[in-house]
């Protein structure tokens, strides 16, 4: 099979899974080996690739990507490109998805944000993921985990099953706020544009991006939009998670698009970047921000407006 783009179009997914005679929720598990040569891991040298089907019957692809130079924990985990991948694309929702090695528990955990994330199918390649590994005694335990997550259709299990006893939006939230991938418009206006004209498109993207951020816990929605060299925009937004920790900054949901559409080059090739957020806000991304893309993109220009 060939290397799958990050966005794979309904019809097309259709006659991909069509020719391999399967079906589209089949086909996932097919698409991951040949989606790996799309991560970016410099330090670990360990590709994941996860590659899920969205409610509009497109196919989306999620791969980690990695910062030398920077501490880990501001890595982008397969599972969270994927996600952010379908937000910006304006999926809304993720019912499966198959990835080549089993999801942290920091993955497990973000995924929490999605609605009826209990019912996420995933299927994970890794022959070894299950595999068994305990001693005698141990296995007791582990054959009633088994049950627990016995595969259903294909080989894929339910979320629930690898994340019981969950924690999540629901212990933090009223039922009715919308979710991570459903619409939201934060009603943000940039501070000291009075006429409505913001004049420039990187300001005007940034404060779409932080108009679509997902920001439940902290209500400090920020938005980012990057250009490169070439003139090309990207942007992406902050999503929060409820368990704090697993949240994705704008940065790196920008970066997944700049990943998936700027055509594979570095990140050096980011030249400027905008950042808009609340004034006085309890979170700020501000000092993140600029630190990160200081080391990825020496050459990137960074302003922070406020809304
Ligand atoms: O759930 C996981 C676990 C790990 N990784 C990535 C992060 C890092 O780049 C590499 C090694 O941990 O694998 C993922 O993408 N998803
Ligand atoms: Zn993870």
């Amino acid at each position: 099979m060939d290397r799958p783009s990050f966005l794979i179009h309904a019809e097309e997914a259709e006659s991909a899974a069509k020719r391999h005679g399967v079906s589209v929720v089949n086909l996932l598990p097919l698409l991951v080996n040949p989606a790996k040569p799309l991560a970016r891991p410099p330090i670990s040298k360990f590709p994941v690739s996860a590659v899920g089907l969205g409610s509009s019957g497109r196919i989306f692809v999620g791969v980690n990507v990695e910062f030398p130079g920077l501490p880990l924990h501001h890595s982008i985990h397969a599972e969270q490109f994927l996600v952010t991948n379908l937000t910006l694309n304006s999926e809304p929702n993720l019912r499966h998805f198959s990835v080549s090695a089993a999801p942290c528990g920091h993955c497990r955990q973000f995924l929490q944000e999605i609605r009826d994330a209990p019912d996420i199918k995933i299927l994970i390649t890794d022959p070894n993921a299950f595999r068994d590994t305990v001693t005698d005694k141990e296995n007791a335990v582990k054959d009633e985990n088994d049950a627990v997550t016995e595969k259903e259709e294909d080989g894929y299990v339910r979320l629930e099953s690898i994340l019981p006893h969950r924690f999540g939006p629901n212990d933090l939230l009223e039922r009715d706020v919308p979710l991570l991938l459903e619409p939201h418009d934060n009603r943000l206006t940039l501070l000291g544009v009075t006429n409505g004209h913001v004049d420039s498109d990187l300001k005007l993207t940034a404060l779409t991006a932080a108009n679509r951020s997902y920001a439940p816990y902290s209500r400090c929605p920020s938005g980012v939009a990057l250009v490169d060299c070439e003139g090309r925009v990207y942007r992406g937004w902050y999503m929060e998670s409820a368990a704090y920790n697993p949240s994705l900054g704008p940065v790196q949901a920008a970066l997944v698009d700049f990943v998936a559409n700027g055509g594979g080059g570095g990140f050096e090739r980011i030249v400027g970047a905008v950042l808009v957020e609340k004034r006085d806000a309890v979170v700020r991304q501000e000092h993140t921000a600029r630190m990160l893309l200081q080391v990825i993109a020496p050459k990137c220009d960074f302003e922070v407006f406020h809304c």
